[in-house]
């Protein structure tokens, strides 16, 4: 069946200008569209291209023949009586029916509740859904599988309030929200309540790609949990990642519908035939810019390109980040996506669309100290004789050696330390991040390998040994301090080889409400247009000369 919402209209779409409170919008956006689809079909093009379109779309439609027609069937939603903001409660069960609950909420509840939380929508189809502002406002169903997933938290966070309806709703989207806000939640939970209303689960229904091993073990557990807590039967999800023995997850892919995965094995059992992914309906990109620049590029191009096509599948990306280098790359593996940002707006530019700035999360007490080089360990070890025995310190360095080395002269200095980073062996580096969480060791010293996504509760200080390459990887790294409406402390070094940075990393800590040192506005604020090639994969980069050209690999 064709859809309206989903046919052909990508590339004659744009994101719209940012709806100061898009709840109000009308339902003029499905009917526009489904006026440009009508006009689509009946113009221009020679009847016999239609015929053959057609025909082809028929072809799809039996190939991909389980995907229950009324989700993406837009004549549903054109034809709920009522207003908008009564959502689709109306409609079948394979769309998402906004609670009662929800719906008898004064719009002014809303309007305070997207205000306060400052959440931004960019949406070509004019958003309909209401924010699912507490737990027991999710339809009945899904709030009777998954409440005991949810038992510990008072509410959902917002990223999780403002994506969810649209995400059940089978929307594509791109989730931008502050480090530590849930956000794996936010695209797991309509993940697997999506997979689990499918007739037809066999096969690899659900893929989502993580940049690194330790981050895809964590989404991993949280599916999984996810899985066990859904009273659907035939859900099994698998984590596939380098660095250990194939024959055990070869195992556990058989029968299994939700794999969480790095790129390169990934492609390895794609290319070896254990792995088809023609039938994937749901795609996540977790850290989605990292997933998107020129380290994973071309895998994520290959992996995609075995998937069905983009109308065909669900694809939803989060992240913290939001780079403007990589965004057209993003566009072209969806469908009109529905663009939700979690957070104070920091947009200097004017650009009504560029609302994708970097937000460092406002409760990680930033400070940042230039020194010379041949300073750091002194200081470092200033820093951690005055840290209280058993609170959780995060130690950064760029490059594997200088971590190394670093590791060994905390050592040295008789504090208990562990290390993770590319040039260690799967198990030790597994070793070393249980240690850390587990409370054996409070220090661990880590490379960039450890600086998106990791969720270890407590770590009360990350400091900056040396800066990273992009200021991007800056606001990941602090991240991992301040989760889940906790505070934080980053404290950074930074010297004159980092000084091509110095702009970044101003309009990071302006942003966040940080203090800006004068020996660091000295460097100069001018921010250099990143450039796709450069975003956090390769070093060095301009004005950073004294910096060694190591290329920072990424995980398989
Ligand atoms: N609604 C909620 N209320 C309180 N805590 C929550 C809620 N949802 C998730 N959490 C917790 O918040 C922590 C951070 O979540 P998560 O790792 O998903 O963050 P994230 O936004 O993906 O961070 P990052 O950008 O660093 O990847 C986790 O410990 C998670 O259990």
């Amino acid at each position: 069946m064709l859809s309206a919402g989903k046919f052909n209209l990508f590339k004659l779409e744009k994101f719209g200008p940012r709806c100061a409170s898009p709840w109000r919008s009308t339902i003029t956006g499905h009917t526009t569209n489904m006026s440009k689809h009508r006009l689509d079909e009946g113009s221009g093009s020679s009847l016999k291209h239609d015929k053959k379109r057609r025909k082809k779309d028929r072809k799809e439609a039996v190939k991909y023949e389980d995907i229950t027609p009324t989700e993406t069937d837009i004549t549903t939603a054109e034809s709920t009586p009522g207003p908008v903001q009564n959502g689709n409660e109306d409609s079948d069960s394979g769309r998402y029916k906004q609670s009662s609950s929800l719906t008898a909420l004064p719009q002014a509840e809303v309007d305070s509740y997207l205000k306060s939380e400052n959440v931004s929508i960019t949406d070509s189809q004019n958003t309909t859904l209401r924010p699912i502002l507490r737990f027991d406002q999710l339809p009945a169903d899904i709030l009777a599988t998954y409440s005991p997933f949810f038992k510990n938290f008072e509410k959902p966070s917002s990223i999780q309030s403002s994506s969810w309806p649209h995400l059940l709703d089978s929307r594509d989207l791109i989730g931008i929200a502050e480090t530590g806000s849930g956000k794996t939640l936010a695209f797991g939970l309509p993940l697997v309540h999506r997979l689990s209303l499918l007739k037809k689960k066999k096969g690899i229904r659900a893929v989502v790609v993580a940049p690194t091993r330790e981050l895809a073990i964590q989404v991993f557990e949280q599916i999984q949990a996810l899985t066990k807590t859904s009273t659907t039967p035939n859900l099994k999800a698998t984590c596939i990642y380098g660095g250990t023995n194939k024959d055990e997850q070869r195992r556990n892919l058989s029968a299994c519908n939700i794999i969480v995965a790095t790129p390169g094995r990934l492609k390895d059992f794609m290319s070896d035939g254990t792995i088809d992914l023609s039938k994937t309906r749901y795609l996540v990109l977790d850290e989605a810019d990292r997933m998107l620049d020129k380290g994973f590029e071309e895998d994520i191009k290959h992996i995609i390109s075995t998937m069905p096509p983009a109308t065909k599948r669900q694809t939803a990306m989060f992240t913290a980040t939001w780079p403007k280098s990589i965004r057209d790359l993003a566009a072209t593996f969806m469908q009109s996506p529905i663009r939700i940002t979690i957070g104070r707006d920091t947009n200097h530019s004017g650009d009504p669309t560029d609302d994708g700035e970097l937000r460092a999360n406002p409760r990680i007490k930033q400070s940042v100290e230039v020194l010379d080089g041949y300073d750091k360990q002194a200081r470092l070890l200033q820093l951690l004789q005055k840290q209280p025995k058993s609170e959780r310190i995060l130690v950064f360095c760029l490059y594997k050696k200088e971590a190394t080395r670093i590791e060994d002269f905390i050592r040295r200095n008789r504090f208990p330390v562990a290390g993770i980073h590319g040039d260690l062996a799967q198990q030790a580096r597994e070793r070393s991040l249980n240690a850390f969480k587990d409370g054996d060791v409070h220090i661990l010293v880590a490379t960039d390998v450890a600086a998106r996504g990791l969720d270890i509760p407590n770590v009360k200080l990350v400091i900056n040994v040396t800066f990273p390459l992009t200021a991007e990887d800056y606001v990941h790294r602090i991240g991992r301090t301040g989760r889940a409406g906790k505070d934080g402390t980053a404290i950074t070094f930074f010297t004159e080889q980092d000084k091509g940075l110095a702009g970044g990393l101003v309009n990071v800590l302006r942003g966040a409400g940080q203090p800006v040192p004068d020996e660091l506005l000295r460097f100069g604020t001018t921010v250099k247009k990143k450039q796709h090639e450069a975003y956090g994969a390769f070093g060095p980069k301009e004005g950073m000369e004294g910096r060694k050209a190591t290329k920072v690999t990424f995980d398989d």
